[in-house]
């Protein structure tokens, strides 16, 4: 503790100010992200074939002439955190230009793994606003912060807001595409010896859609809400279902749930796994596939726990879920009768969980 009379410990009052501030002050990283997507930053440094040097950058963008000066203070701030980088455009020439990132090349428009929809999702008013009403949630019983904010569930709200849905939706099939080519390309065995399977919650179908391409043999099923999944076209080995995984799920030697049990409470993730043993009720092999975080992962980087740790936040503010470690996860499990699940931390900061009846 600092004395506040004793000024002895000042450098150590300074140091939390300067703590403070810096949390005070995070949303600037997210926001001026969110302002280089908006201007279409990334795309414009993607298409030159040498480093864009300011003149260039400022030329191509659709910014007033008196705001000119503020855009190196942007990259400036875009550089510190790790989205560009500056580089000599050419060898015998002391003129620099910014360049991308890793980070930034998953922030182009037409890479098919863009984070770019999420971010505009979380960081839309839509999302936001629940975040202003944590502490009236906190002394009140509404279910989550997001139903104090709009009352009505997510689920409900998305289900009558045709743009957010939309924007979602895309959101969730980039993230898809990438966890797809992971495990199609790195856990084929994962399905070997199933004959069907239904992603439980799988959106529009992104995931079941790569498997069905990368396992002809395989009979795939997407099931949704009713709303999610009106009007998509399934294939030859693909087909669409509405419906409520609280209800029933269709039944399948493979249950993928992918994204979903995070979104709810352990009662909620008891039910949900309860209707999937249902589902694979007397099948040869099987099993239900989980994709989600497992939380206290005490390798990983202070950046990747500080990131589980805000998904817990978000699935706190937006649902009535939670992330959670591996003693939760067994005790879900347990709960819905099942007898054994492997996990295989296979996608990054996620993993594969096979649980077996
Ligand atoms: C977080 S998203 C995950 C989408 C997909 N699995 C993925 O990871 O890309 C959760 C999905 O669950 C669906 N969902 C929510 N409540 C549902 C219910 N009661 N029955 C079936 N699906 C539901 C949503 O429509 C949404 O597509
Ligand atoms: O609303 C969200 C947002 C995310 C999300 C945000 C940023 C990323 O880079 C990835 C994902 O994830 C969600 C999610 O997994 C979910 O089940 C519901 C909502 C959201």
């Amino acid at each position: 503790m600092i004395n506040l009379a004793d000024g002895k410990h000042d450098p150590e009052l300074l140091k939390a100010q300067a703590h403070i501030w810096n949390h005070i002050f995070s949303f600037i990283n997210s926001m001026s992200l969110k302002c280089a997507i908006d201007l279409g930053i990334p795309d414009i440094i993607n298409k030159h074939s040498k480093p864009v040097t300011l003149p260039e950058l400022i030329a191509a963008l659709p910014v007033h002439p008196s705001k000119a000066r503020c855009v190196p203070r942007l990259m400036r701030l875009l550089i510190h955190s790790g989205f560009f980088e500056k580089q000599k455009v050419s060898e015998d020439d002391q003129e620099e230009g910014y360049v991308l990132t890793n980070a930034s090349q998953l922030l182009l428009k037409d890479n098919p793994f863009s984070v770019a929809p999420f971010l505009q999702a979380v960081l839309d008013p839509i999302l936001t606003k629940p975040w202003h009403f944590v502490s009236t949630w906190l002394k009140n019983d509404d279910p989550t912060p997001f139903d104090t904010a709009h009352g009505r569930t997510f689920w409900d709200y998305v289900g009558h807001e045709p743009v957010f849905n939309h924007l979602f939706n895309d959101a969730m099939a980039s993230d898809a595409r990438l966890v797809t080519r992971v495990l199609i390309n790195e856990c084929k065995e994962v399905f070997e010896g199933l004959g069907s399977l239904v992603d439980v919650g799988g959106g529009t179908g992104t995931v079941a859609n790569s498997i069905a391409k990368a396992f002809p043999h395989l009979d795939c099923t997407v099931f949704d809400l009713p709303h999610v999944v009106a009007d998509l076209q399934g294939s030859e080995n693909l087909k669409y279902v509405g419906g409520d995984m609280f209800e029933a799920i269709p039944p399948a030697d493979g249950i993928v749930l992918k994204w979903i049990l995070h979104d709810w409470n352990d009662e909620e993730c008891v039910k949900i796994l309860k209707k999937c043993k249902e589902a694979i009720k007397d099948r040869e092999g099987g099993k239900v596939m989980i994709i989600e975080m497992m939380m206290e992962n005490q390798k990983g980087e202070d950046e990747s726990i500080e990131t589980q740790i805000f998904f817990d936040m978000l699935m706190m503010i937006l649902f009535t879920g939670q992330e959670r470690n591996e003693k939760e996860w067994a005790k879900l499990f347990s709960d819905a009768g099942f007898s054994n699940y492997k996990i295989t931390p296979i996608l990054g900061l996620r993993s594969i969980i096979e649980v077996f009846p």
